[in-house]
C-alpha cells in the first residue's frame, strides 16, 4: 500500500497543479488511506446527542425522553461488519475507492496515468463518523484532511517509512474499556530517500 501511495504522490508531483495546495485532491489513494485510518482509529471514541426540551419519537416506536443523553460508540460503529462488511476490522483503503475506466476517467487522469481510482464520498456510509454527522458535524474536517494529506505527501516525498521490526510499542492497550481501546502501536522509522 505504501508503495502505491508513494507512486501516486510521485506521479502527481511530476505534473503539479497550478495551485499546489490542490494536488492532494488528485491523490485518491492517499486520501482513502487517511479516511481508512480515521475509520479504524477515530480520535474521538464517542458522540453524544441530547434533546433538551422534546421527547424524540423514532419510526421504530422507540421514544427517547427529553434530557436523556444518546451516546454513539463511534469506534464500535466504524468496525461493525453490518455496516462495513466482512473485512470491517481490516485496513482496506480501497473500500473508499472506485475504479475508473477509459469511459469515466477524466482526460487528465488518463493522460498522466495519475490514478485509476476515484475517491467516493466517505460519508456515503452513514456509519463513517470520525467527524460526527449532521448539523453539528465538525466544521474543520475538510481543512484537517487537506492538512494531513499535504503533510503526509511532503513526508513521503523525502522519507521512506518503515516499521521498526521487533518494537511492539506499548504492549498493553491504553484502556480496558472497549469503547476507548486502542491497540498497541509499533514504532515507525523515517529513512531519507536520498541516502
Ligand atoms: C483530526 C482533527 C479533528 C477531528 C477528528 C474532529 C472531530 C470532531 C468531532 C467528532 C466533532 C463532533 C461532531 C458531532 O457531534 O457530530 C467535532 C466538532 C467540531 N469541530 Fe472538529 N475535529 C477535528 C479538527 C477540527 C478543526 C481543525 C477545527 C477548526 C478549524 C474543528 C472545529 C470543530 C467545531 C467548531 C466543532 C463543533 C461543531 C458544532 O457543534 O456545530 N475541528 N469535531
Amino acid at each position: 500500500m505504501l508503495l502505491q501511495v508513494y507512486s501516486e504522490i510521485s506521479m502527481v508531483g511530476r505534473n503539479p497543479s497550478k495551485y499546489e495546495h490542490e494536488d492532494v485532491y488528485r491523490m485518491p489513494l492517499l486520501l482513502a488511506t487517511i479516511y481508512e485510518s480515521a475509520r479504524l482509529l477515530p480520535s474521538g471514541p464517542m458522540l453524544q446527542r441530547c434533546s433538551m426540551k422534546h421527547d424524540l419519537r423514532f419510526a421504530t416506536g422507540v421514544t427517547v425522553p427529553a434530557g436523556a443523553v444518546l451516546v454513539v460508540p463511534v469506534q464500535l460503529v466504524q468496525k461493525d461488519a453490518f455496516n462495513w462488511g466482512k473485512d470491517a476490522s481490516a485496513f482496506n483503503p480501497y473500500r473508499f475507492l472506485s475504479n475508473i475506466t477509459k469511459e469515466s476517467g477524466s482526460e487528465e487522469q488518463l493522460d498522466y496515468g495519475i490514478s485509476s481510482f476515484v475517491l467516493n464520498d466517505p460519508c456515503e456510509n452513514a456509519a463513517f463518523l470520525p467527524f460526527g454527522s449532521g448539523t453539528r458535524a465538525c466544521v474543520g474536517q475538510k481543512y484537517v484532511i487537506q492538512v494531513v494529506a499535504t503533510l503526509l505527501a511532503s513526508l513521503f516525498k523525502k522519507y521512506e517509512i518503515r516499521l521498526n521490526t521487533g518494537s511492539d510499542g506499548d504492549s498493553e492497550p491504553i484502556s480496558k474499556n472497549p469503547l476507548v481501546q486502542h491497540n498497541p502501536n509499533s514504532q515507525i522509522i523515517f529513512v531519507r530517500r536520498d541516502q
